[in-house]
């Protein structure tokens, strides 16, 4: 399977705060790899490094083969397009409108002029997200659910071949998390795009991702399929794991009280 995505060694700190302890993971091309583990393990900045928001200390980084830490300034910037990358609050601009906000990314990062091809690709993204005809709203009109779906079809307008969801589902309910996931295996099938997501949605990555890297203590603890994942002895992911899916045991004991 090609590795799109290769990183070896990865640190990253804050301080005294060790965050990322020599990371190595591949991500393979045209396939979904979540990123899982308990809140503050640095998925979020383990994403952010890969998309060169935040600065490694040590250790290498490369897309196809080719390590960006040595890619020249031109390269390089022409690697950072490939990236699209979906911001936990989506990050609208609260000023612009919906088609204002879809352009944004058309018009300065790929540098389109023409009006109507801009209304036009403003359309068909919408129209992915199943949002279509809200153009003129301001995100200020829009539910958290369509502003999640409006910040996808941002991401997405630029065509990107790579993308990073970070906490795509994170204040939607069940429903709506389904549909994001749902976007997400669709874009990954259709559009032939690499998926990398951060979620706490553990049941919809064991649905959805082809590959979950479960991160502890600054390492990948544990990768592969999410059967080999469900199957695995490591003692904090299976802690992890009966945490993430249904407490059975804390539902029986409210039944008991009920009755
Ligand atoms: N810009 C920053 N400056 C200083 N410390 C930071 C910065 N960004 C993140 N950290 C620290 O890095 C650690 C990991 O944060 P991160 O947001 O990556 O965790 P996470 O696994 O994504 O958590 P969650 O699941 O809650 O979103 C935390 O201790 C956080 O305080």
């Amino acid at each position: 399977m090609a590795k799109i995505i290769h990183i070896s060694g990865l640190k990253k700190r804050f301080g005294a705060n060790i965050v990322l302890d020599g990371i190595d993971l591949d991500f393979e091309a045209k396939k979904v790899t979540a990123i899982i583990g308990q809140s503050g393990t640095g998925k979020s900045v383990l994403l952010k490094t890969v998309n060169g928001i935040l600065q490694a200390d040590e250790g290498s980084i490369a897309l196809d083969g080719k390590p960006m830490e040595a890619m020249e300034e031109k390269e390089l910037l022409e690697a950072r397009r490939r990236f699209g990358y979906l911001f936990q609050n989506a990050a609208l601009f609260d000023s612009m409108t919906v088609e204002q906000n879809i352009a944004f990314p058309l018009r300065e990062m790929l540098g389109i002029k023409d009006r109507k091809k801009i209304r036009e690709r403003v359309r068909e993204m919408l129209s992915w997200v199943d949002l279509e005809g809200i153009e003129k709203k301001f995100p200020a009109e829009l539910s958290g659910g369509m502003r999640k779906r409006v910040g996808f079809a941002r991401t997405l307008a630029p065509e990107p071949d790579i993308l990073l969801f970070d906490e795509p589902t994170t204040g939607l309910d069940p429903v709506l998390s389904e549909s994001i996931n749902e976007l997400i295996s669709r874009v990954n099938r259709e559009l032939g795009m690499t998926c990398i997501v951060i979620s706490h949605d553990i049941a919809g990555m064991f649905a959805y991702a082809d590959t979950i890297a479960f991160l502890a203590d600054g390492k990948i603890a544990a990768k592969g399929k999410p059967g080999e994942l469900a199957r695995s002895n490591h003692p904090v992911l299976r802690k992890f794991l009966e945490y993430s899916f249904t407490n059975f045991d804390a539902y029986e004991d409210n039944q008991c009280r009920d009755s």
